[in-house]
């Protein structure tokens, strides 16, 4: 516990400034829903009531504003967890942050490419493990030799294979806790810029958990960001220096994790 609370030196310019890797600027973000039906007017009755009249449907838009003004920069070598209640917002922001959602307001700027990890992260069903991983180290800009040698090193790493060859199965075969270690293993198996996990920790066993949670804290030594969507209180503690607690779309406290989780941790029990 105690080492990941230095300071990580290889993160500061020669001047010793820290290297922003991640900076979010006011950035709000809004899902729009089309045809969402609201109340009564969506009821049954009013259905039958626009048939006998004839009245066509009005088209309807709700919007859900996820995340509201939020702002923080995050720094070369830093661990961050993301932790908030159900629906707070956190893997919007990831997605936003990978770039898979365009903010509505405000600016995300990220240096380098960075990659999300999470647990709906597409691999192919019908291929087996051992092709997924091949495929999944091309994607990520492997050379076909580099991911040859990789592959083994891999799947010894998801402990798939721990209690029988499950890497020659097709993936569909694999219960989702043998699905995430493998998506985590993959992501992990490259030195990343800025790595995003959602939750991918939540479905590993105990012993999974700890490998990768000693992953996390070495891709973090390497130079990397990470961030670490759980609700895993102590994954968080564990591997995290910093966290940023975000409620309904906006952040409550951003600082030392053993802070924020134990304002978080009184907010929750209080609730
Ligand atoms: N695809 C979507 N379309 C519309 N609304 C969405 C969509 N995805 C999420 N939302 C809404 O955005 C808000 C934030 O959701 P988000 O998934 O980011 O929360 P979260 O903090 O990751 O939640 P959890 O801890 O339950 O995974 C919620 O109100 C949710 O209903």
């Amino acid at each position: 516990m105690a080492e990941l609370n230095v300071p990580v030196n290889a993160a500061t310019t020669a001047g010793g400034e820290p290297i922003p890797t991640v900076i979010v600027d006011d950035a709000h973000l809004v899902y729009r829903i089309y045809g969402a039906g609201s109340g009564v007017a969506g009821s049954p009755a009013s259905a039958l009531r626009r048939i006998v009249t004839r009245e066509p449907q009005k088209p309807t838009l709700r919007e859900v504003h996820a995340v509201k003004g939020v702002s923080f920069t995050a720094y070369r070598g830093e661990a961050i967890g993301l932790i908030g209640s159900n629906g707070s917002g956190k893997s919007t922001l990831l997605r936003a942050i990978a770039g898979l959602m365009p903010v509505n307001r405000g600016a995300i700027y990220t240096q380098g490419q960075p990659s999300l990890l999470g647990v709906n992260a597409a691999l192919l069903g019908d291929l087996s493990g051992e092709r997924n991983v091949v495929l999944g180290c091309l994607a990520m800009g492997m050379s076909r030799e580099q991911a040859r040698k990789a592959t083994s090193e891999i799947l010894a790493f998801s402990g798939i294979n721990e209690r029988d060859d499950f890497a020659s199965l097709p993936m569909r075969t694999y219960s989702s806790g043998m699905q995430a270690r493998l998506r985590f293993s993959i992501s992990a198996a490259k030195k990343h810029d800025v790595l995003l996990i959602d939750e991918a920790l939540a479905t590993g066993d105990s012993r999974f958990r700890r490998r990768s949670e000693q992953r996390i804290r070495e891709l973090r030594a390497d130079a990397g960001t990470v961030f670490l969507v759980s609700h895993s209180i102590s994954s968080i503690r564990d591997t995290c220096e910093r966290s940023i607690w975000l409620e309904s779309g906006v952040i409550r406290a951003d600082g030392p994790t053993d802070e924020v989780t134990k304002t978080y941790e009184n907010y929750m029990a209080s609730r």
